[in-house]
């Protein structure tokens, strides 16, 4: 028998992003609230999105894998459990979805984030939005339990999707440029001391910067296999944000193809393992600006494809959403891993990468206390 029991709910939660050219600023002021995030990086990042008429592919994505998700948890037989989508930044926005989910009797929900790693930005921030939510909903007398599973950087669906597309991207350099080609794995960037308490505390930090690592051994050990020659890579940073007094994670992918050039590599794949679907990050700081610098320096260049909504990452999700459901139930399913890191925690632990800014509460953590709802 398959079922997500004790879950009676799957909520897909992103991001969020503008669907028109009215929407960009209300929607950076959401995403930067509180930040520090300096004006003209702001009017800049504003640009990058009217570039595409003010519209961010990322709720299409989304959509494209919302069907997916529902495809393969109804050939699973899981057809009666409720599949939801909400956002931390723009409509619809989590709390509305978790009302509406509510109402519907949803009292258990396990979520997905649209991000597979540890940090406050790609983690703790969805659980302090979801800690949000639920205090909005226990205000109006609605008691909701949320899980979350677990991170997935390290699922062999999410690695071996991405070992796929860094070879045929190795294929689609012209051919004289694919020995000695190297992989450059690209995530997003953070401010070093976000990335120094990202993880468990007991684990000393940094686990931002170790998954990344291990994914890109990962990829890079699986795609050397298929194209049968040994790539070399490294690991690159697009979107610095931030006033530049504040060090982020480096060296900026522009930089890093520029020396790769200067001392004679032949061609890049630049492979975007840190973002799960090509989203603003992947189409302009990629697509355009690091192709750009490519162009310019006459560097080929590759960009392999992100995981999106393949079959295989598709499964992979689901298998989470059982094993989590397998978890709750107080089983102990197996936890298939790819690289050298063990599995991810299940339930963050208490100021599991801590937020350096306020002490709020974080939804799906060891030290989260359900909101009790008014009226009871
Ligand atoms: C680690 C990470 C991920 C990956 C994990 C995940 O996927 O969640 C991610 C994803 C995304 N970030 C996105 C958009 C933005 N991020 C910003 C700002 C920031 N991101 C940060 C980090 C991350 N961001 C940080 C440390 C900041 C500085 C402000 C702060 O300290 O919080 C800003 C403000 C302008 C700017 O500062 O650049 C925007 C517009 C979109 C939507 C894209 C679309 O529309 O397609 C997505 C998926
Ligand atoms: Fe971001």
């Amino acid at each position: 028998m398959s079922d997500a029991n004790p879950y009676d709910a799957l909520l897909l939660l992103s991001f969020g992003g503008p669907e028109g050219p009215d929407d960009v600023m209300p929607f950076l002021e959401n995403v930067t609230r509180g930040r520090g995030i300096p004006r003209e990086r702001l009017e800049d990042v504003a640009q990058h999105y009217l570039h595409f008429g003010g519209k961010s592919p990322i709720n299409d994505q989304n959509k494209v894998l919302l069907s997916a998700l529902r495809t393969e948890l109804d050939a699973r037989g899981l057809d009666g459990l409720p599949l939801l989508w909400g956002n931390r930044n723009w409509e619809p926005y989590v709390t509305d979805v978790l009302r509406e989910a509510h109402e519907g009797g949803a009292r258990r929900v396990l979520t997905v984030f649209t991000s597979a790693y540890s940090s406050y930005s790609s983690c703790r921030q969805y659980r302090e939005d979801l800690g949000k939510a639920l205090g909005t909903l226990a205000q109006e007398g609605r008691s909701l339990e949320v899980d979350k599973v677990r991170h997935y950087f390290n699922h062999p669906a999410f690695t071996d999707v991405n070992a796929e597309a860094v070879a045929a991207a190795v294929a689609r350099l012209p051919e004289d440029a694919r020995d000695g080609a190297r992989v450059v794995f690209v995530t997003h960037s953070v401010p070093d001391a976000m990335n120094d308490v990202s993880g468990p505390p007991a684990a000393g930090g940094g686990a931002y910067v170790r998954q990344h690592l291990d994914v890109a051994a990962e990829v890079a050990r699986r795609a050397s296999e298929r194209v049968g020659r040994e790539l070399a890579w490294d690991l690159a940073y697009c979107s610095r944000s931030g006033p530049p007094s504040q060090p982020w994670l480096e060296p900026d992918v522009n930089d890093h193809l520029r020396a790769l050039h200067e001392d004679g590599v032949p061609g890049v794949v630049v492979a975007p393992v840190g973002f799960v679907s090509d989203h603003m990050e992947v189409k302009f700081d990629l697509d355009t600006e690091a192709a750009e610098t490519a162009e310019e320096i006459g560097l080929p260049f590759a960009r392999a494809a992100t995981v999106g909504a393949t079959d295989r990452f598709v499964a992979g999700l689901v298998d989470l959403v059982q094993e989590r459901a397998a978890q709750a139930r107080g089983e102990e399913p197996q936890q298939p891993v790819a690289g050298a890191l063990a599995p991810s925690h299940t339930v963050c632990p208490v100021d599991c990468c801590r937020n350096l800014r306020a002490q709020v509460p974080a939804a799906t953590g060891e030290d989260w206390r359900s909101p009790v709802p008014a009226g009871s």
